[in-house]
């Protein structure tokens, strides 16, 4: 785990969220992006070093719709930046981490991505991600 590469945060309203973090932050989105196999729409948002992610749900299926209609909009999950998905989920399952998704999908901003239930976590959804290699869009 080399750093954390985003916080996701939970919104109902992704374009009033994106004002609302603009005015927080002081800076615009620099990306939209949907990703349909999760059933949502993002924003990120760099803040220094750091990344901000919202969420908004594009099904009533999604994780976020689910998440929203339980507690309400809110922090979602902390990624980490990996340098290798898979032996991070061989290593994270072989310590007794719950592996939501034993093979890498394709998440949003050129990532690979793999999720760890949060009861096995302390209660917080943690998200891997690796960098789709060969892209430096959000270096
Ligand atoms: C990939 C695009 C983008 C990216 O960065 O690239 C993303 O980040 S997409 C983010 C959305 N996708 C996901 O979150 C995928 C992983 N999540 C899941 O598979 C589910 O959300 C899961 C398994 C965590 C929960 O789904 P379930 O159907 O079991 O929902 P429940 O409401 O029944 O929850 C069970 C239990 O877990 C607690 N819970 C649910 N979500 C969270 C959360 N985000 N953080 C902490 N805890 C969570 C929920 O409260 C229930 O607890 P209980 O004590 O039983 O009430
Ligand atoms: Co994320």
């Amino acid at each position: 785990m080399n750093k954390i590469e985003h916080v996701g945060i939970a919104v109902k309203d992704l374009e009033a969220s994106n004002l609302l973090f603009k005015k927080l932050l002081g800076v615009a989105h620099y990306k939209t992006e949907e990703v349909a196999s999760e059933g949502v729409k993002t924003s990120f948002f760099k803040s220094g070093p750091n990344k901000i992610e919202l969420l908004e749900a594009t099904d009533a299926n999604s994780p976020i719709a689910k998440f929203i209609d339980k507690k309400g909009e809110g922090v979602h999950h902390i990624a980490f930046e990996v340098d290798d998905i898979e032996a991070e989920i061989k290593r994270l399952g072989e310590e007794g981490f719950i592996v939501l998704n034993n093979t890498p999908k394709l998440g949003a901003d050129n990532k690979l991505v793999a999720f760890l239930h949060p009861k096995s976590t302390n209660g917080v959804l943690i998200e891997l991600c690796q960098e789709v290699k060969g892209t430096e869009e959000t270096k």
